[in-house]
């Protein structure tokens, strides 16, 4: 799915307009409608109790206006405060015009902040996607005196103070929601950790905008949501054996980080991998072979960790990094590693790589192997990790930003973990996950990422951005089928591990 900028959501609005023959304000009732029908189906009209809808002067308040009408037909108690403004827009007033009599109106002024209870719930449509400037003067002692009333806020459409596509100064203020329910296309506010307190849980709804203006709109940023990934894996041919889904190689563990190594192999089985070959330390080789049977298993000479490459002849992918640790001697096989996978090519493409961890750490004290990355090499920072690989980030806006630079210039895809891992295309593309929870916040977790992203990179029917979208949105679809058998706190990373199956099951075309 893609996400929009403001300016584009404002002309997918007129685009929808015309196409299906509406007024704005027939529109502006389809949004409205689908408000109400999810704000009826979290509260009912006792639950809910007075029903508060501040208003600014924009759609946004129109959306306010109308939702107020609705609900109150609906029985809700209802109860409207206006912030004053020099002009209205157009649908706003047509809905000022329909507000039932029965709804206490009030205008906000500094002298009269609406008094709002704890627990009140509040409808906040003070200002959507056409937020000018930062909150200042009446409009920002509102949001302030809002946020410390310790109310149930539900949004329209983005929390009134928030950009749309562009950080906040800090000392900004914004609208603290517990709910935002938006209209069409994800806001890339919403992916960003920064705004979470803002925007609280979020929710898209659909309100039948143009299709036609969506799918030829450009941006770089896109949501992978089910639709993106259906059918995303091919079905297995009758006669396919072993070679068909590739031999893949992992280097991974050192002493006391055999674990990594051991997660990393069962998630790449698991992943649909043909066969794996781990290199592990010495002291790995008993703990690996008897933990992960299915696969292949070389010492290394040295007893703590990676010391030696193998020949990567055999091998259709290889995973470096979950466990390494950062001695010498694996800088030396990092190394090794890059320069011979840009010169092993097989139909004019380099050895897909997976680099995770301690490899990426790695890479961040020697930036000149940088330059070694094959092409379409997959990386997996968290925030850290990528900082060590380019420099500190102002906010996560920016990040964004480096991160899609670092990919177009190394021509790689970099997956950013977190809430809505980020992925980055070397055609500078950004593609936000939409499966995973917090339970996955554990230890292993990302070498099980790896090892299910290397069974996809040594499958030769899929590309790469293919392979790296389906891995990471498969990961986090088997996070939330264990976490609904484990709940989030009890999740291990072996349990990702075990749902890869069913999570790729459902991309199965
Ligand atoms: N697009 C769609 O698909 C659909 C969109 N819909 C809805 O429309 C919303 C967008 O409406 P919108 O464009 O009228 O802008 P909105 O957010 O109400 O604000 C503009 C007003 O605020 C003012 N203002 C701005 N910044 C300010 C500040 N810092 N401090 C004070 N004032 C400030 C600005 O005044 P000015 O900048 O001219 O001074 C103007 O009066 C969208 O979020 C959604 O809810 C749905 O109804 C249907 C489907
Ligand atoms: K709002």
């Amino acid at each position: 799915m893609k996400i929009l900028t403001a300016a584009q959501t404002r002309e997918l609005d007129q685009a929808t307009i015309r196409e299906q023959h509406l007024t704005s304000a027939e529109l502006m009732e389809r949004a409205a409608e689908a408000l109400v029908e999810w704000f009826c189906s979290l509260l009912d009209q006792e639950q809910a109790g007075e029903v508060l809808v501040l208003c600014g002067p924009g759609n946004n308040g129109g959306d306010g206006l109308a939702a107020a009408r609705l609900l109150h037909q609906a029985g809700y108690q209802m109860r409207v405060a206006l912030l004053p403004a020099e002009t209205q827009s157009a649908d706003w007033q047509h809905n000022r015009l329909h507000l039932p009599e029965a709804i206490p109106v009030a205008d906000i002024s500094e002298q009269q902040l609406p008094a709002i209870l704890p627990g009140t719930v509040v409808i906040d449509a003070l200002f959507g996607t056409g937020l000018a400037r930062p909150l200042a003067g009446l409009a920002a002692a509102l949001v302030a005196h809002l946020n410390a009333a310790r109310a149930r806020v539900v949004a329209v459409d983005i929390p009134s103070g928030l950009f749309t596509e562009a950080p906040q100064p800090r000392e900004d203020v914004a609208v603290r929601a517990q709910h935002t329910v938006s209209f069409g296309t994800p806001k890339l506010a919403f992916l960003l950790p920064q705004n979470a307190e803002f925007v609280g849980e979020w929710h898209v709804k659909d309100i039948g905008l143009s299709q036609e203006f969506i799918a030829g709109s450009t941006t770089p940023w896109y949501y992978t949501d089910e639709a993106a990934v259906a059918g995303a894996l091919p079905a297995r041919a009758q006669f396919s054996h072993k070679g068909t889904f590739g031999h893949a190689l992992l280097l991974a563990g050192s002493r006391g980080k055999v674990g990594a190594a051991v997660l990393a192999a069962r998630a790449c089985l698991r992943g649909g991998v043909g066969l794996l070959t781990a290199r592990v330390p010495g002291c790995g080789y008993d703990i690996f072979q008897t933990s992960v049977p299915e696969a292949m298993c070389l010492a290394d000479p040295q007893p703590n960790f990676i010391s030696a490459l193998p020949d990567l002849q055999p091998y259709q992918a290889v995973g470096i990094g979950p466990g390494l640790g950062q001695d010498a001697a694996s800088l030396a096989v990092l190394q090794q590693l890059l320069q011979t996978a840009a010169a092993t090519t097989a139909h004019q493409k380099p050895l897909p790589l997976v680099i995770d961890a301690d490899a990426l750490n790695l890479l961040g004290q020697h930036r000149e192997l940088l330059a070694l990355l094959p092409e379409n090499t997959v990386l997996t920072p968290h925030p850290k990790e990528f900082e060590r690989l380019t420099e500190p980030a102002r906010d996560d806006y920016h990040r964004l930003e480096l991160l899609r630079q670092f990919a177009q210039q190394r021509r790689c895809l970099v997956l950013l973990k977190g809430a809505y891992s980020c992925l980055a295309t070397p055609t500078g593309e950004l593609h936000f996950n939409s499966t995973g929870n917090p339970g996955m916040a554990t230890g292993g977790s990302g070498d099980v990422l790896t090892g299910l992203l290397l069974a996809l990179r040594a499958d030769a029917r899929l590309l790469p951005f293919q392979a790296a979208q389906l891995g990471v949105y498969a990961h986090g679809r088997a996070g939330d089928l264990a976490a609904a058998k484990t709940g989030q706190a009890g999740l291990i990373a072996g349990d990702i591990a075990h749902y890869i199956g069913p999570a790729l099951r459902e991309a199965e075309a």
